[in-house]
Order: C-alpha cells, then structure tokens, then sequence
C-alpha cells in the first residue's frame, strides 16, 4: 500500500437543517430526492409509448436504491502491453450488455434513465426463486435494484490507494447517504481488507451497508469472478438491512474488519479466519522489517507489531524489551497482533506475557488491517485521553474483535433465566448455550428497553449478546425505546452498536416511532445520529399531515417537522397541510405552519455517521512484522 501523508480530514458532521441540493450534480449521479417521488415517475412513464406494457410500478419503493462506487481493481481492468491497468469509462457500457448485470428492457419501459437523471443507472432484472434463495437467515426486501454507478478518476490499481481515496469513499458515502439503501464499493483486492476496515471504523453509527467486493480476473474477460462478486454484492446491498461494513467475495459476505486477502491466484481470495462469514451464497501487504527499532522515536504514535502463535516474542532479549517499554511509556500506544491467522492474543507464555509486562496492548484475534485502521482511527479522537485510547483499542468497537468467550460463558451461567431454560433443555456445550442465548436475548433486551431498563441491557451486552437484533417482528430494543419515550435507554443504545436504519416487519423506523408516540427529545436525539426517514414511510408522510393539519393539530405537526419532513409534502389528492388547513378555515394552523416552514428549524440536526477526523496530520504509525 503506498504511503502517504494522512491528511487532516476534519470532521465531516454538518448541519442537515440547511435544505439539501435537489439538482443532479456535476458528475450526474446525485439525483435529485424530489425525483423519487413516485407521482412524477407515473407522470413521466405515461408519457413513454411502452407504458401500457410495462410491469406495474405501483411505487418508489418496489425499487431499491444502490450506489456502487468504482474506485478500480482488477475488475474494471485491460491488458496493455502484457500487462493488467484500469481503463476509465468503460465499466458501465460493458454491464449494460450483460442481461444478468442489466434489464434493459424494463429500463426503457420505465424510463429509468430520464427518471434518475443518469446514464450511469442501471437495474437487475427482477429477482428469480434462485437468487431469493441465496442468502438464508437475512431479513430481505424484495425489491428490484436499481444501482447508480459513480466511477472515481483516475481508476486505482489498490496498491496505489492512500488514506486519502478512504477518505473520498466515506465522503462520497456521507453525501449520498439518504438517498440509496445500500452502497456497495468496488475494489481491487490487494488492500481490500484494509479500505474495509478502515471504513468500519470511519462509519459511526451505520445504519446501512456498505459492501467491498471487485475480482481476480477482470469483467470483460470470458471467465471471470467479477459478475459474480458484483451481483452478490448488489443482491445483498439492495435487499437487506445489514448495518456494516462487508467485504463480499466467492459467495461469501464477511464482515469487512475481519478478512485477509490469503490467496493472489484462486478465485477464493479472501478468509475471516478468527470469525465465520456473515452470510454465504452458495499477495501480499508490504511488510516492513526492522532489525532497529529507531522507528519507535517521536513522531511515531502507534504500531502493530506482528508476533508469533499466540502474542509472543523473544524474551531473552532485554535490549528489545527495553525499547518497547520506553516506547509505551512515552505514549506510544503499541498494539500485539498474532502472525498467525488463525487464534487469538493471550498470556499463556512467559514469552506472551513480557510483551504485556512492556505496555503492549492484547490484540485478541484482530488482523493487522484492522488493528491499523483501528488504531490511525482512535489516535485520530483529539478529545479522547491516553489512557481512554488504549481502553478502546482492548475493545471491541465494531465486531473486529471477539469478546471474550470464557467471560461469556461465565455470565451466561450467572443468568438464572437463561441457566434454567439451558437445563430443562439439557443443554450443556457452549455452542448450543449461545444458540439459546442469540434467540432469547432479542426478546428480552426488547423488554429491558420496554421499561427504561439499562442494567437489564448492559447484563445483556456483557453476555455477548447483541443490542442490535430485532424480535420475531423485527424491532429492535431501539423500537421500543423510541416507542417509550426512554431518552437515556436510546442514548445508551445508539453508543452501544444500534443502528437508527433498523427497520421492523412493517418497515418502520425507530425515528417513526417516536414522531408516533411523540417523544421531541427522542426525535432530536435520532435525528443527531443520522436518522431519516426511509422512502416507504415518506410516501404517506403528504397524508399524515394533511390529516394532522385537518385536525388542527400543530403539536403534530411540530414533531413531523423535526423529523426532518418537509411539511410541504402533498397528501394523497395531492393537497399540502396548509391547503388543507386552510380549506377548513382553521387560521391558528395556517399562522402555525407560516411560522413553522418560515422559521430555521428550531433543532440543529447534525450528521453524526461519518466523523471522518481520521488520521490527522503528523500521526505516525506502522505495522512492522518483527524480525530478530
Ligand atoms: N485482484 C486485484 O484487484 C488486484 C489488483 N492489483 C488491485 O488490487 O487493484
């Protein structure tokens, strides 16, 4: 990976409160939200010739939207003089004849072009029992997808990528995060891991995904794994909620802080060896090696040092030690990676242990690409202490790394509930222990969140459980939360991993849920961490309010618009509130909703999912693999 200078990429967050542009941006892939609605989609098919021939589009969200980001790899490369480039703008022409890739047919019947204000639209024909089979225990939308390709220039072989092309992705995501269901980036494989991990950590608070995948033999080429990869990638994108950062390669979704590339000749490049794929459908990281360690002096603020089997290295030799131990003490946060891919960081040798007794930080069983992206992501936080930086780099803050199972198995025996359930099962081995446990605790953190209770969650979260899985009908702890009224309970929630994209069996988001029940302060909470409103329960938004401004209702109409909803919406008759307030001679509404669309908004949203302030100026740090 080529080394840069990490710029000082200040924090992204910025105010949502400020009208977003509806125009189709230079590079014509920003479309515009108006044009989602579904009434100019009708309005704009019935002027196509095809119309009546047209499979129904009953609405917007019978489509689901991608963005897939091209920023080169393999997958989009030629061969020049023997050898293999990326070649700018051909990428989308060649998906275009590729029936699998392309529904060409049904974009011409709609009119997708015209309506998404792109040539770089495109949508894969309508799902097959097949491909509906492919991914087993993922909740899925059925939806058509329609993906918009934004290619970067120059296309990257990977090997070239710097901090700075992550910080492009995060950006481009950032931008555009409202307005598509998934993204999915392409890549080239030789440092995949660390792009994916990089944007795990870059991504505060996702509630969408966000899929790495590319090739090891490129698109136009007859055999290749790029339409493949590709495919999976959108399938998954477009039809599922699964709020990470994924690397999607040979039929396996991983989870992106996990993987490795293992392989630079077979299509199977990629392995998560410390954590089993998230879902399947069925050459080398330049290393430095040191023989000094000079490379520990100011400026150098952190470093991965890559160890034998289970975190050891020599301890005969006390020169070494030594520098390691001034290193730490002088601040250098120094984190114990395993060579080994397989196996976790422990103190079962004298050999493990003086690396603890020198300030080195246990790396469980996290790759050194996310070590590394993890680390330039935590010595970037200017308002984090020492001490608080090293804490977070012992945990897990994104799944990188696996809690510990021993720590685990110890509370789940504390639990009484879960104890006495596991017996009268006569269940007694670990894996069947944490099969009751992942089907019980949803139900059970839903009714900690119920009733305010944050013991009740934390016990569950020191478990091993996940707070971010929903019930049998989908709705997460964060529902409910919402639902309630529990501020505190949706504070610790989202700091704990919940995402505000989560959506329930009828498609509803915690952020809907509190405009329901009410709850202002829930609302500005959720809209601080990124949460809008999803294009279904937009769609009924225009009525809502009408019916709110019949009614007279202005304490409704209040809670809608800190939502985040434009309160000129047009109900199903195509009337706005104040129309209708208006029709019924209701003047306070009327004067109320002047007030309320003339006023600045009287919250400050501020987008929280990506703080990219990652990687200031004069952080230094590197991964080393130590030779001695
Ligand atoms: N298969 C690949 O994509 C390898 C290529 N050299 C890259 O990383 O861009």
């Amino acid at each position: 990976m080529a080394d840069s200078s990490f710029d000082n990429l200040t924090s992204l967050a910025r105010a949502l409160s400020q009208p977003k542009l509806d125009l189709v941006e230079a590079n014509d892939v920003f479309v515009s939200r108006n044009a989602q609605l579904h009434p100019c989609r009708r309005r704009k098919l019935s002027s196509c010739n095809s119309f009546e021939s047209v499979e129904p589009v009953t609405s917007s969200s019978a489509e689901a939207r991608v963005l897939v980001i091209n920023t080169g790899g393999t997958i989009g490369m030629t061969l020049h003089d023997n050898v293999l480039a990326p070649k700018a703008n051909a990428f989308v022409q060649s998906l275009r004849k590729l029936p699998i890739l392309h529904d060409e047919t049904y974009a011409q019947q709609t009119c997708l072009y015209d309506y998404y204000g792109s040539e770089n639209t495109l949508v894969l024909p309508k799902p097959t029992y097949h491909s509906d089979q492919l991914f087993h225990g993922l909740s899925k939308e059925n939806k058509r997808i329609v993906y918009t390709v934004l290619e970067y220039s120059p296309l990257l072989d990977s090997s070239n990528m710097t901090t700075d092309d992550w910080g492009r992705i995060g950006k481009d995501i950032e931008k555009n995060y409202e307005n598509y269901d998934g993204f999915v980036i392409l890549h080239g494989t030789d440092t995949m891991a660390y792009t994916a991990s990089a944007l795990s950590f870059m991504c505060e608070h996702l509630g969408k995904p966000i899929i790495l995948t590319g090739s090891q033999v490129p698109i136009y080429e007859m055999r290749n794994d790029g339409r493949d990869n590709l495919l999976g990638a959108l399938l998954i994108a477009g039809q599922f909620v699964i709020p990470e950062v994924c690397l999607y390669f040979y039929n396996k979704l991983y989870r992106g802080n996990r993987v490795t590339k293992v392989d630079a000749g077979s299509f199977n490049a990629f392995n998560s060896p410390n954590l089993a794929p998230l879902a399947t459908a069925e050459v080398d990281i330049t290393k430095l090696a040191i023989n000094s360690l000079a490379f520990l002096q100011p400026p150098m603020e952190g470093v991965v040092l890559e160890t034998y089997g289970s975190g050891n290295a020599p301890d005969n030799r006390p020169d070494l030690l030594e520098e390691l131990k001034k290193a730490t003490d002088s601040g250098v946060i120094i984190i114990n990676c395993t060579q080994c891919l397989r196996g976790t960081v422990c103190t079962s040798y004298a050999t493990g242990k003086v690396l603890m007794d020198s300030g080195l930080i246990a790396g469980g069983d996290m790759t050194p690409e996310a070590a590394l992206s993890k680390l330039s992501y935590v010595l970037a936080k200017k308002d984090v202490d020492l001490d608080a930086k090293k804490k977070m780099m012992s945990q897990n803050l994104r799944g990188e790394m696996s809690c510990d199972l021993a720590g685990a198995k110890l509370c789940l025996s504390d639990s009484r509930f879960i104890q006495v359930i596991a017996k009268s099962l006569s269940i007694s081995c670990k894996e069947e222990l944490e099969a009751i446990r992942d089907a019980l605790t949803p139900p059970l953190a839903c009714a900690a969140a119920k009733i305010g209770d944050i013991e009740a969650l934390e016990a569950l979260k020191e478990m091993g459980s996940s707070l971010c899985l929903g019930d049998y009908d989908g709705r997460t702890p964060l529902h409910v939360a919402a639902c309630e009224g529990h501020l505190k309970v949706v504070q610790y929630l989202l700091s704990h991993g919940a995402t505000v994209y989560a959506k329930d069996r009828y498609g509803d988001t915690p952020l809907c849920n509190a405009v329901r029940f009410r709850h202002k302060e829930v609302v500005k909470l959720l809209r601080k961490t990124g949460a809008h409103f999803s294009r279904n329960e937009l769609e009924e938004a225009g009525t809502e309010l009408c019916s709110l401004a019949a009614s007279g209702d202005v304490e409704g109409l209040e809670i809608w618009k800190l939502a985040g909803v434009d309160l000129n919406k047009r109900g199903y008759d195509g009337k706005t509130a104040i129309q209708v307030a208006r029709a019924v001679g209701n003047k306070e509404t009327v004067a109320f909703l002047v007030q309320l669309m003339s006023n600045k908004p009287k919250v400050t949203t501020v987008f929280h999912c990506f703080s990219i302030s990652f990687m200031p100026n004069n952080h230094s740090f590197n991964l080393i693999t130590i030779l001695v």
